[in-house]
């Protein structure tokens, strides 16, 4: 679809060949949110009755809503500053679904892949861990998320991870004027992309860079923030992805967790994982990730602490 829209004449293209699912995608996706809105009405329904009886019965506060209560509250106040229709609720659900599940899962895959392929670097954030759980004084706890923004190398593994392997490969932007870039004139309008994917792999950004090399992101340049020098896998400038730090802190503290409880073995595959990717709506593995957890023994299972898992 982006590939014809880039193509101005074949721009229809790809609608004529996918129209079916093109119609039928988007009515599938309005039943879905308008059953969970319903849900949502009915259960914020229910509490303000229970609250007008004085029943003990669960109420609605900022505790126990979510982000849907939120807006539907905000799409039904006369006043609120800004006006939100039921219809701007599916698309920012829609939106958030599509943008954050399977880029944030793929992530999560590649990393766990990369680890697996080079068991000193897996050792290392290991040890990292339980470096930092001894030192808590409860040796017996989960890597917890609040242990995150603590554990440097498991961070670094995980962006070096983002950058080998980032689930979009492209940031589409639209030119508001004529420019010229790297000698070559892009007239007003046209739709351009940036190469997410090449510009991690730059050798003159990166040294060696096919190589699975977490240490260079603890070298100070490249370690702040998500914008920095030649690491674009969450894009940049305003458009850049909202939802990055919500992305990064779950790939580090599932792979933490996964890192920290159990030792791995691929389960076809002497050789490690193949690091063959495929293109689909992200870049994913192209062969599933198969591989069997064993229970680390230093966990004395009746007392570890799952519930905050
Ligand atoms: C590993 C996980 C993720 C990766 C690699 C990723 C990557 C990206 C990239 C490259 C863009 C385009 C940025 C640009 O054009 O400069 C983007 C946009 C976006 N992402 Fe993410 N993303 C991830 C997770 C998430 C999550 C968890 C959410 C939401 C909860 C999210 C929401 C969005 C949205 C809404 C946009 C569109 C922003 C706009 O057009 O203004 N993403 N993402």
């Amino acid at each position: 679809m982006l590939l014809a829209h880039m193509f101005g004449p074949f721009k229809r293209v790809g609608y004529f060949l996918l129209r079916r699912q093109a119609k039928e995608v988007p009515a599938r996706c309005d039943e879905l949110f308008e059953t969970i809105l319903l849900e949502h009405e009915q259960r914020s329904a229910s509490a303000a009755a229970n609250k007008r009886d004085g029943d003990d019965g669960p109420s609605l506060d900022c505790t126990n809503s979510d982000l849907m209560d939120i807006l539907l509250r905000v799409s039904k106040d006369p006043d609120a500053e800004i006006k939100v229709t039921r219809k701007n609720i599916k698309a920012f659900f829609l939106e958030i679904f599509i943008a954050g599940t399977g880029t944030t899962s793929d992530a999560i895959v590649w990393t766990m892949a990369e680890l697996l392929n080079h068991p000193t670097i897996f050792k290392r954030a290991r040890q990292e861990i339980r470096d930092l759980i001894i030192g808590s004084g409860n040796n017996n706890r989960l890597v917890e998320e609040t242990d995150i923004p603590n554990l440097h190398y498991l961070q670094a593994v995980v962006k070096e991870a983002l950058r080998l392997h980032p689930p979009v490969i492209a940031a589409p932007r639209v030119c508001r004027e004529a420019c010229r870039v790297g000698g070559f004139d892009i007239p007003k309008g046209v739709a351009v992309a940036l190469n997410v994917y090449s510009i991690a792999r730059d050798p003159e950004v990166w040294a060696n860079p096919d190589e699975f090399s977490p240490e260079r992101f603890l070298q100070g340049k490249v370690e702040k923030g998500f914008q920095a020098n030649g690491f674009a896998a969450f894009g940049g400038g305003r458009r850049m992805c909202p939802g990055s730090n919500l992305a990064f802190t779950v790939i580090c503290y599932a792979v933490a967790a996964m890192v920290q409880c159990f030792d791995w073995k691929v389960a076809d595959g002497e050789d490690g994982v193949r690091m063959e990717a495929s293109l689909g709506m992200t870049m994913s593995l192209a062969k599933p990730l198969v591989c069997i957890p064993q229970l680390q023994v230093c966990f004395d299972q009746s007392q570890m602490e799952v519930s905050s898992l």
